[in-house]
This record gives C-alpha cells, structure tokens and sequence, in this order.
C-alpha cells in the first residue's frame, strides 16, 4: 500500500497523470473505474488524495527517525558523561537511596510530583471472594504514616559537589498503559516498589555513586536503630521471608525477671556473638550455633526478651510461629535464607512432633458418649495447642543438620517444655534452658515504676491527670509491691491490671489490694472447677470399666460350648495386645480390671512423695535466711527465673503438670510449688510460682 501511496504520489510531483493513472490500473485493476466513479459522484479526484498522503507519511517517518537519531545522540552524550550505577527493585538498598531521597531532596526541594505510601493491604475479598472488611483506623494503633517518595522518571539533586540524576524506572504493565494513551509515565501508573533505580552522576568516574550510596546506608541504618526489624514469612506459596516489619526497641529493663538470670544471658550471649568465638569454634571443629530454649506459663516474657535481646544485640529478628509452618520443605526453604547473622525466634516448638492420640478400636463399642466427649475434649486441646505439620527430624535437621546454616542464634520458645523431646534439648540444639515463671513482688514494684515514671527520653508523659514527683511514686510502687503476692500472677496480668489505670497511678495502687482478692477468688473457682471435672472423669473411668467387668462376667456365665470359651479367651487376649501397642512407649504395663487398682498405687505414692518433699521445702524455707535461693524468686527479689545448661534428656524428668487458672492458663512447673510464699502441695493442680526445676 505505502509503495502505491509513493508511486501515486511520484507520478503526480512529475505533474504526469495519465501516467500515474496507466501505473496504478496496472496494479490495482480496475482503479480507472474507481477514479471515475469519484470524480463523477463526489467530484473527488483519487489520485490528489493519493498524493496527499504520500507527502503526509513521508513527513512522520522523517520525524520519527529524527526523533530516533535524537534519542541516540542524547544517550550517547549521557554515557559519555555520567557514572551511573543500577539497583533492582527487590533489593534492599534500592528502599535506602528512595528513603533518603524522600528525606533530603523532595522535601528540600518542594518537588510537586510525588509518589505516596504507607502500607500494602491485599484485596483478599477479591483473590478469595470474601467480604472485605473495612479497617477500623481508630483502633488500629500502628498506623503506618504516610511516606512521599520520588515517582517514576528522573530527580536531579547536588550531592558532596556532584551532579547527580536518579532514574526510577517504569514496569512493563505501567509502561504499556503509558505509551498506548500517550499518557505521562507518572499519570499512568503508580511505582509499586519493585522498580529498578538508576543512580547516575556527572563526570566519568562511580566513586562519588559509592559514596552517596553509603551515605544512604548509613541513613538507613540511623532510622532504624531505634527500631528492632522482625521478619516473618506470610506467603505460604513462595515460603520467603517476605514481610518485614519494623519493632520500636525494647529496652532489656523492661523485661523483668531475675536480674542475675538476665545478665548471665547477656554474657552467653554477648560471648558467643565475639569475633574470636567463631574462629574458636571453627579451630576445634565445633559447628558455630547457639540454641536456647525459654519456657515457662503464657504472659511471662518470652516473647519480649527474645525482642529485647534482638535489640541489645543489633540483630534481625526472624520469627516462625511453629504450628503456622507448612511442612518440613517450608522450614527448610526458610532456614536455608537465613543470613549468617542473626537471631531465629521458635515459638511453641512443643507443637512439633505431638503425636495423635490413638484412635479408640471398634472393639470398645461400650464406651459410652460421655466418654467419647472426653476423649474429643483432649483432642480439641491438642488442636487449641497447635499442632504443627513439621516432623522432629525436620526440625532437628534445620537446627544442626549438615546444611544448616552457622552464626545464628535460635530461641525457641515453649509453654510446655517437659513436652519437648530429648533429641530436641540435647546440648548442640539447646544449649541454654531459661525458665520464666510468676511475677514476684519486686518485680511488679519495678513494672509499675516503668509504668508510671519519666519516658526513656526522661520526659514527663503528657496525658497523665496529676504529674507525681518520682518519691511519691516510689512510694506508691512499694505499696503496691506489698498487695501483689509472690509469683502468682504472670507480668502479662500485671501489666494488664496497670494499663486499665494507665493515667492514675495513684488509683493503680488504691484498687491494687481489691483487685488481688478478686483475680485469688477466681483462680480458687477455676481451681475448684478443675478438680471437681477430673473427679467426674475418674468416676466416670471407674464405670465404664465396672460396666466391661460385668459383660465380660456375663458372657462366661451364658457360654454354650469349650470352643466359644475359648474363641472369647483369644479375642480377649488379641485386644490386649492392641492396647498394649498403642499405649506410647515407657508406659507401664496395664491389665483389665487392674487399671484402678494401679492408679490408686500411683495416687498414694504421689501422695507420700508430696508429704516429703513439703517438709524438705519446709526444712529448706528454715534455712532459706542462710543461704540463697537456688529457685524461685530471684536474689534480689525479682520474677522467678532460672538460667541452666541443657543436661542430656533433660526432657519431661524436671516439671510437674499444674494449672494456673484465671487466664485459663495451663503450664507445667518444676516439683517445687509455692504459694503466695506458703508451700504448697504438688499434688493437686495450683497456681504455680514457677520456681525453677533441678535440672
Ligand atoms: N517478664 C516480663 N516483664 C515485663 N513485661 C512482661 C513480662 N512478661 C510478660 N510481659 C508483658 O506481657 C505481655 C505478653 O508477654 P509475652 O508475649 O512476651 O509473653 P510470652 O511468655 O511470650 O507468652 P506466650 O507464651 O503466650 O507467647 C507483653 O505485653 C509483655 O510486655
């Protein structure tokens, strides 16, 4: 078509048309018709439009390789100038050049095209075709603020005397949207922080890129020392650590619990983080790890000190909710991208390996319903637990396998540490057991002061109703250190009780004496409650069985024949050897009938067992004055907590099952139970002080 255009035009530049009109019926039979008709009908002659649109291409293609001849001679001119230097959009440093340039240059300079974001939020209701809830902005506390930041195209800013342009470069699906409406890159899209930066700079040499790179760095790094960077994996399908977010610090004194405990931490720590620890470690072969497990009851730290620690460290903190992992592959894939420092926080590890309880065989169709009922309820607490899809060895193989990774430091956090398997707290996995039990008066003196007094900055907070002078307040800490009995609430319900009295310390402390008597008599119920749901179970155990007995008696009564004896002796005998192998390994040896009687045996010697050991803790209690506590309450008063290395299976021997009621809390405790100070029996569930086993 362009080469008819040409020709027609051509023809009738020479002012030749008979010609052009011979040439073109020669190339489109029949264009004397069509010129004809035109001419007669619309009075129009084909080969003048012809012609004014040859002269009309003729002119765009001129100025397009115009404009292309242009564009090659300013890239050339560029790159014979400047320096530059790219980054991809997925690296971190491309977020520091974009955040300092926020900071420094369009501010400074009053840029008015800009790019604005605070947080990404997935339209799950559109991906999952659920109803998108509206975010309740008031109550959500940790509103991102808004950043402004560089849009696509090129900002231009004078650094260290340089000349300096940065290119923040448009993805393709923006850039398709941009060239077909020939719409300004910045109207057609919006940057969605997976753009790749150019930093170029006038003059030949990248030297003064580097440099404003690490001044970048280093801006960076100022931001963020105040906050402590957590990252977590949430997207099961690509099992990255793909979110990251940012912790305001947590000082280590706001963590309370033993003093003693806590700085013996610190030391282990801050010795195997030295730089001459690893070249020790590698001299003698040692695979350079550190593992530690904190335990303990819900609401007692664990969780905050392993914040803390991240920040009085300087580490990232890389966090795996253990029942959310997927399978061992994930935990694998997650471990492998760990950098080689840093710090892996575990939480409820015991979720990995619980074993399903066995399911009940057909055979005891006598059970009844209730009986049913209970077996559901202890599977539902199972399932409350959280139990994860990772197998041991998994675990066991990310934490010291030949693959895993050095330098790192894992904590690993459980409510129920006697739960866990040997394997797993073998010295070379965990090296460290840190118990963190009940809150001890001194320690909730010590909490209400952080509440209550100066912020760290030293300043006054300025929504308190009165502004106490730090005596008066110190006056009131101890006040309220005398109503709080010794470890028998968590910090977390402490903290809590405080933060309803958030601007008045002053009735934090009056209603403090009330508010003890009121969560004891609770804790009395829940105990109560307990005790009496157990009694219905044993009763209920005793029944059924009884009910079996009677069968079983009944059908020897009424049998016809030696042959049906005996085909009734050997399914009786098959049963037992079922039972026998579900039961879990290390459990005694169990005959129908004889169950009851063995249980009673246990009861009374747990019961002879509890008489001795409260009047050995009467005996130590005598001599506690003399000497210091080894358990329990720390020596200078603060929240039980025991620091010990991990003896070979350590596991389960050391702890004793309790319940904390209130907060429906259910922990075990090492044998040593006291009780707002009084000893107590270990044999019924209590509210434990968490004293520290002898591990
Ligand atoms: N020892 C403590 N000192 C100061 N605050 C504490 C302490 N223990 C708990 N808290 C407070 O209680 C809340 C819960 O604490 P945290 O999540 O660390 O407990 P946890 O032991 O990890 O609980 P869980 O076992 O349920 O995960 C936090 O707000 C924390 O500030």
């Amino acid at each position: 078509m362009n080469s008819l255009v040409a020709l027609a035009g051509t023809s009738l530049l020479n002012n030749d048309k008979s010609t052009t009109v011979q040439d073109l019926e020669k190339r489109i039979p029949g264009f004397s018709v069509l010129q004809d008709f035109f001419k007669k009908w619309l009075r129009l002659d084909l080969t003048t439009l012809l012609t004014a649109a040859a002269l009309m291409g003729a002119a765009s293609s001129g100025a397009q390789s115009i404009q292309e001849t242009g564009s090659k001679v300013y890239w050339w001119i560029v790159r014979f100038l400047t320096a530059s230097i790219s980054i991809a959009g997925n690296d971190r440093l491309n977020r520091e050049v974009l955040n300092w340039l926020g900071a420094h240059v369009l501010l400074k300079k009053g840029t008015r095209i800009l790019t604005a974001n605070s947080e990404t939020i997935r339209n799950d209701a559109w991906s999952y075709r659920r109803v998108n809830q509206e975010r309740n902005d008031y109550h959500h506390e940790k509103r991102m603020p808004v950043q402004y930041l560089p849009t696509f195209g090129t900002t231009w800013f004078i650094h260290g005397r340089n000349i300096f342009m940065v290119r923040r470069i448009l993805t393709s699906s923006a850039h398709y949207h941009s060239s077909w409406t020939r719409t300004p890159d910045e109207y057609a899209g919006a940057p969605e922080g997976d753009e790749p930066l150019v930093v170029m700079c006038l003059g030949r040499s990248v030297e003064p890129i580097k440099r404003f790179l690490g001044t970048c760095r280093e801006f960076a790094d100022k931001q963020r020392e105040a906050y402590i960077t957590v990252r977590i994996s949430k997207r099961s399908y690509d099992e990255t650590w793909d979110t990251t977010i940012l912790r305001p610090l947590r000082p280590l004194e706001t963590v309370h619990f033993d003093e003693t405990v806590k700085e013996s931490l610190v030391a282990d720590i801050s010795n195997y983080l030295d730089v001459n620890t690893r070249k020790f470690y590698n001299r003698r072969g040692i695979p350079y790890r550190r593992g530690f497990l904190l335990y303990g009851p819900p609401g007692t730290g664990k969780t905050s000190l392993s914040l803390a620690l991240a920040g009085k460290f300087g580490l990232e903190l890389y966090l795996l909710h253990m029942p959310s992992v997927r399978d061992d592959s994930v935990l694998e894939k997650l471990f492998t991208a760990l950098p080689p420092r840093c710090l892996v926080l575990l939480e409820d590890i015991d979720a990995v390996g619980i074993k399903r309880r066995p399911r009940k065989s057909d055979d005891d169709d006598d059970s009844d319903d209730s009986d049913k009922n209970s077996d559901k309820d202890d599977s539902d607490s199972d399932h409350g637990r959280g139990r994860s899809s990772c197998t041991l060895s998994g675990l066991l193989n990310v934490l010291d396998g030949v693959a895993s990774q050095e330098g790192r430091i894992v904590l690993m956090t459980s409510n129920f540490a006697e739960k866990l398997d040997k394997a797993l707290v073998r010295p070379g996995r965990v090296d460290k057991m840190l118990y963190l039990g009940h809150i001890s008066p001194r320690s909730s003196e010590l909490m209400f002061l952080r509440m209550y007094g100066p912020d760290a900055d030293g300043a006054a907070p300025a929504d308190r109703e009165v502004q106490l002078p730090q005596q008066e307040l110190e006056r009131l800490a101890l006040e309220f250190n005398k109503t709080i009995p010794d470890e028998v609430f968590t910090p977390a319900q402490v903290q809590g009780y405080l933060l309803n009295y958030r601007n008045s310390p002053l009735d934090a402390a009056a209603n403090a004496l009330e508010w003890v008597q009121e969560e004891l008599r609770l804790i009395a119920a829940a105990k109560e409650k307990e005790r009496k749901a157990n009694e219905a179970k044993r009763k209920k155990r005793k029944e059924r069985k009884l009910r079996r007995a009677a069968k079983m008696a009944e059908a020897m009564r009424n049998y016809a024949s030696d042959e049906e004896l005996e085909e009734l002796r050997q399914k009786v005998e098959e049963k037992k050897k079922r039972k026998k192998k579900d039961q879990p390994a290390g459990a005694g040896e169990k005959t129908e009938g004889g169950d009851e009687k063995q249980s009673e045996q246990k009861e009374k010697e747990k019961e002879k067992e509890g008489e001795e050991k409260r009047s050995e803790e009467k005996e130590k209690e005598a001599g506690e004055d003399e000497a210091p506590k080894q358990n329990g309450t720390g020596q200078n008063g603060t929240t039980a907590a025991a620091i010990h290395d991990t003896p070979n299976g350590v596991s389960g021997e050391h702890t004793k099952e309790e319940t904390a009621s209130n907060g429906a809390t259910e922990d075990k405790a090492p044998p040593k139970v006291k009780v707002n100070g009084q000893a107590a029996s270990t044999e019924e569930p209590v509210v434990t002080n968490g004293i520290s086993g002898e591990h």
